[in-house]
């Protein structure tokens, strides 16, 4: 039992990293919003699951790197508000692997879709199989973590209010 604890519990604390990474970073929203997008192409139009797989990988790399952008900067933060050589280092190298998730993903972007969607070329459902499913779970995972974002903030917001009132 304990052992299931254990697991449930570093998901909790992974899903509120997400969420405070979602509701602070604005780059995060972004990144949110274009995976959001390119997972909808990914569902429509006609990939392989070649393609798919190098569109999810290049998604996973931005968000891993913003994420850890997020813990650095935090640490950071932590470490001192003093303007430090080391904490602008630490700060910039970090932003800087973000750019250069954000520049593969755009490349990977181009090279899966400028020949799918000028002139259209629309997935065939009939031919859908599993892996279409598993596309599906994506939009969904990022419309779970939006709401659930917006619910937390909203309950804390008004709790802070019912506090100082
Ligand atoms: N304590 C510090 N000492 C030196 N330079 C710093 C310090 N804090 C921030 N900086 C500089 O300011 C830049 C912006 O830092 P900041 O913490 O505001 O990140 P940010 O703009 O919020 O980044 P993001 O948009 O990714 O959240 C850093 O990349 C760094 O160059």
């Amino acid at each position: 039992m304990r052992w299931f604890e254990g697991v449930r519990n570093s998901f909790r604390y992974a899903e509120e990293g997400v969420m405070y990474a979602l509701a602070t970073q604005r780059n995060m929203q972004i990144h949110f919003l274009l995976a959001f997008l390119v997972m909808i192409f990914c569902l429509v139009l006609d990939v392989s699951r070649l393609e798919v797989i190098l569109v999810f990988f290049a998604i996973i790399l931005v968000v891993g790197a913003e994420l850890a952008n997020t813990a650095i900067e935090s640490l950071v933060d932590l470490v001192t508000e003093d303007y430090h050589k080391l904490a602008k280092i630490a700060k910039d190298t970090a932003a800087a692997a973000v750019l250069l998730a954000a520049l593969h993903a755009v490349i990977v972007g181009l090279l899966v879709f400028h020949d799918k969607l000028w002139p259209l070329q629309l997935r065939t459902f009939s031919k859908a199989g599993v892996e279409w499913y598993l596309v599906a779970m994506g939009p969904v995972m990022i419309g779970y973590f939006v709401i659930r974002t917006f619910i937390t903030r909203k309950r804390r917001l008004n709790n802070e209010r019912r506090a100082t009132d």
